[in-house]
């Protein structure tokens, strides 16, 4: 036979030879071990990871809510910055730090690199630096018998806050408590909660504080609390200023056999709080509170406020049987089973004690012109 008909017989018998599976018993204890620890391994990880720890079987949705607060509590100061006060509900909303009455007024800047010049040439009328503290007007006056500054018009007198007050002006802020409402619905299992749960009634809400241990579900939250459990100093924190995360997770099982959907409560610092750097730590803001003096004159207070800032973050997902992941994941899973026999046979060709009898027998190939008894490879055909 020449050497392309040689290539083209193989090529037909590689193309188009018909590859059935046959059954051969193998009655090897250490083969039939490796393929029922191998099957067991695969209903294990259908059953244990897919089915409870995955909970492959139901269909999720992702929570949608909405949140208001409302805080309570007292304070009293007197510091020397401001006048002898009492504070409520009303006052402490955005808490100040500094107060400062102001006019708008024409005024020389406080000398400083950026604002000393030696003559009107230094100072451009409309030109403001927002690092600067107004429009200049193109003058340059005397400040001091030594320095000269750019007038401006701006706000007078100027702000000065080059230094941090050492306690907060509301100390007794840390005994203040929030109300926390918040609704969530699962919209694709028309699911709605609150985190006031349905037993809850009045009467409770007026004495309640939640606490991990004994009130998980009270939805009023003391100031104090919410830090410590965050891992800060709540009078530390309120100098500087920082924003704390009050998250609830509102993660649920909603089929019947699993328990009640209830919201968790923790509480972690999200701005970063570096151990070494310490340049433009916490948090702060400005306002300001206008009114008219009696000559007619606008006036207002500026407040900077440093403080605590809560956020108030809602996440979850929510699962519930349907048939559909059901059929689509286990089936996936189970899949894994066809794999079984890969991993025996495997075993069976390469750790067996009689592998090489194995091997012989596992595959036959039978000649064209084979009858009863004829095959290759010193398999015996039809008499096994
Ligand atoms: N920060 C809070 N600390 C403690 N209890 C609170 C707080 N906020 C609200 N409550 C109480 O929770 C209940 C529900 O408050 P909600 O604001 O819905 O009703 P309200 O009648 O408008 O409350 P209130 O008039 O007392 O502010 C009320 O009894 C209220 O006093």
């Amino acid at each position: 036979m020449s050497k392309s008909a040689g290539c083209c017989k193989r090529f037909l018998h590689y193309a188009f030879d018909y590859e059935t599976p046959k059954t051969l018993v193998i009655p090897s204890l250490g083969v039939g071990f490796v393929f029922r620890f191998t099957q067991f391994l695969v209903v294990m990880y259908v059953v244990g990871y897919v089915c409870v720890v995955q909970k492959a079987y139901q269909d999720t949705d992702t929570v949608i809510s909405t949140v208001t607060t409302k805080v309570k509590g007292f304070a009293f100061t007197n510091t020397s910055d401001t006048e002898p006060r009492f504070w409520d509900v009303a006052d402490y909303i955005i808490p100040p730090q500094v107060l400062k009455q102001q006019h708008n007024r024409f005024f020389l800047q406080l000398p400083s690199p950026s604002t000393t010049c030696v003559d009107d040439c230094n100072c451009v009328e409309g030109r403001s630096d927002p690092r600067g503290n107004g429009i200049q007007t193109g003058l340059c006056e005397n400040y001091s018998t030594t320095a000269r500054t750019c007038e401006v018009l701006s706000w007078c007198p100027l702000e000065i806050d080059t230094k941090l007050p050492e306690h907060a002006l509301l100390v007794a802020a840390e005994n203040f408590t929030v109300l926390i409402k918040n609704s969530i619905t699962y919209p694709k299992f028309n699911f709605h909660r609150r985190n006031i749960l349905p037993h809850v009634n009045s009467s409770y809400l007026k004495r309640c504080e939640f606490s991990r241990l004994t009130d998980p579900h009270c939805p009023i939250f003391r100031l104090k609390h919410i830090v410590s459990e965050a891992g800060e100093d709540f009078q530390d924190m309120a100098v500087k200023g920082g924003i704390l995360g009050i998250l609830i997770d509102w993660s649920c099982d909603l089929d019947w056999w699993a328990g009640e959907c209830l919201p968790k409560y923790s509480f972690r610092r999200l701005d970063n709080k570096h151990p070494v750097n310490n340049v433009a730590p916490g948090y702060n803001f400005r306002f300001a509170k206008y009114y008219k003096t009696a000559d007619g004159e606008e006036t207002r207070t500026l407040i900077k406020a440093y403080g605590i800032r809560f956020d108030v973050i809602v996440f979850g997902t929510a699962g519930r049987f349907s048939i559909v992941p059901t059929i689509v994941n286990l089936g996936a899973a189970l899949s894994f089973l066809s794999l079984v026999p890969v991993v025996a046979d495997w075993f069976l060709v390469t750790c067996s004690r009689k592998r090489d009898l194995y091997s012989r027998h596992k595959t036959t190939h039978l000649t064209e012109d084979a009858d009863s008894a004829s095959v290759s490879m010193g398999t015996t055909y039809g008499t096994q």
